[in-house]
């Protein structure tokens, strides 16, 4: 694959720098049909001959579905809601006696929308941008939307993610919201917002040849997810952990910007996996003070390991970080309940506690 992806269009790009150009080279490579067609035939031969027999691979697919189980049906969406009504309640209690889901600094509309939809009635609404051979379309509990500039197979609808276009979101019932999506014609140029329960990047972002093309997807999947949707990205990066945590905390501080809070980080020998919550309706970003857009960099961006190296985000955490952190300490249980055993267990983090201990201290 990484050959492949040389080859490609991010290869023109490494020699060019000033940002102008990025999108001039976008445009040419997506009127090169013939190389987009080679590349997408490519992808589903790597996914159905190689991928296949290789368990990380489809690891990451099952990683999406594991995500989206614990999250929408075993009671992962109800915890991490009450979580963000607990650390409001820290830092602004409610009066005696009030309810404590409504402290101040807690937005009483996201609750009142969060209560409804605890457990969802239905499928779970998944648009699968670069979905490329729609590796989701085969599961029950999933109505999967898959997108790519090129599709690999007839089900999924030909898009530009970049260039879609996103309207007011449908006054509708779930039910005919999946009607709308069973209904879709190709090629798709524009969506409703929220109108998705989640959002998957699989290995798309780090197609891009520019941080600001990463930023304008991540912004995209804000506004069609619905509140405490998730948008689930994949990247790929073959080395240890620890070798590119500081670009992984740069991500996931652009990222939270927008009006995420990261949920889930795991690794894999070849990538990266997270899981955002959308807990704000608003993009908070203060794009003024703080170059968001900047942080998606990738190690591709760079010519050299010592460019990569010199210009790596420095970072250091702010004072509310430190609060937070604090908080997230605190709450590591001692004990778990387990919902399938019904006993309690020892353990030292559940599965929507946050994360990954060394990034948190990094
Ligand atoms: C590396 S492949 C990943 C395929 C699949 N998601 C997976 O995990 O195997 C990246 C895909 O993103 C698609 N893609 C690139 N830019 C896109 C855009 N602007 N809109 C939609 N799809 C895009 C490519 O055509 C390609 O199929």
């Amino acid at each position: 694959m990484d050959l492949l992806w040389k080859r490609g269009f991010q290869h023109q790009c490494f020699s060019v720098v000033s940002a102008g150009d990025f999108d001039k080279i976008w445009k040419e490579h997506c009127k090169d049909e013939e190389k987009l067609c080679e590349y997408a035939v490519a992808m589903k031969n790597l996914a159905d001959n190689h991928w296949a027999k290789k368990c990380e691979g489809e690891g990451r697919i099952q990683w999406c579905l594991g995500v989206c189980q614990e999250y929408f049906f075993n009671g992962g969406k109800r915890k991490a809601i009450e979580k963000d009504a607990r650390r409001a309640a820290l830092h602004n209690p409610a009066p005696p006696g009030s309810n404590p889901l409504l402290a101040p600094g807690f937005d009483v509309s996201d609750v009142c929308a969060a209560n409804h939809s605890f457990h969802l009635p239905g499928k779970v609404r998944l648009l699968d941008v670069g979905s490329c051979y729609n590796p989701f379309m085969k599961y029950e509990d999933i109505l999967a939307v898959g997108i790519d500039i090129v599709p690999a197979v007839e089900t999924v609808y030909k898009c530009d993610f970049l260039n879609l276009q996103i309207q007011r979101p449908l006054q509708l019932a779930p039910d005919a919201v999946d009607a709308f999506l069973k209904q879709l014609r190709n090629p798709i140029d524009n969506l409703p917002a929220e109108l998705f329960h989640v959002v998957v990047f699989s290995l798309l972002l780090s197609y891009f040849p520019s941080r600001y093309q990463r930023w304008i997807c991540c912004k995209k999947a804000h506004e069609l997810l619905e509140l405490n949707g998730l948008l689930l990205i994949i990247t790929p990066d073959s080395s240890h952990q620890n070798r590119h945590a500081m670009m992984m905390k740069s991500w996931k501080i652009a990222i939270e910007s927008l009006g995420f809070k990261r949920m889930i980080y795991s690794k894999f020998s070849h990538m990266h996996l997270m899981a955002f919550r959308k807990t704000s309706l608003k993009t908070t970003s203060d794009l003024i003070t703080r170059n968001y857009p900047d942080m998606l960099y990738i190690p591709q961006d760079f010519n050299t390991v010592a460019e990569e190296e010199s210009s790596s985000f420095c970072y250091s955490r702010s004072e509310m970080e430190d609060e937070q952190m604090a908080y997230t300490f605190s709450e590591l249980p001692d004990v778990a309940y387990d919902s399938d055993s019904g006993e309690s267990q020892t353990s030292s983090m559940s599965f929507f506690e946050i994360e990954d201990p060394i990034l948190l201290l990094s």
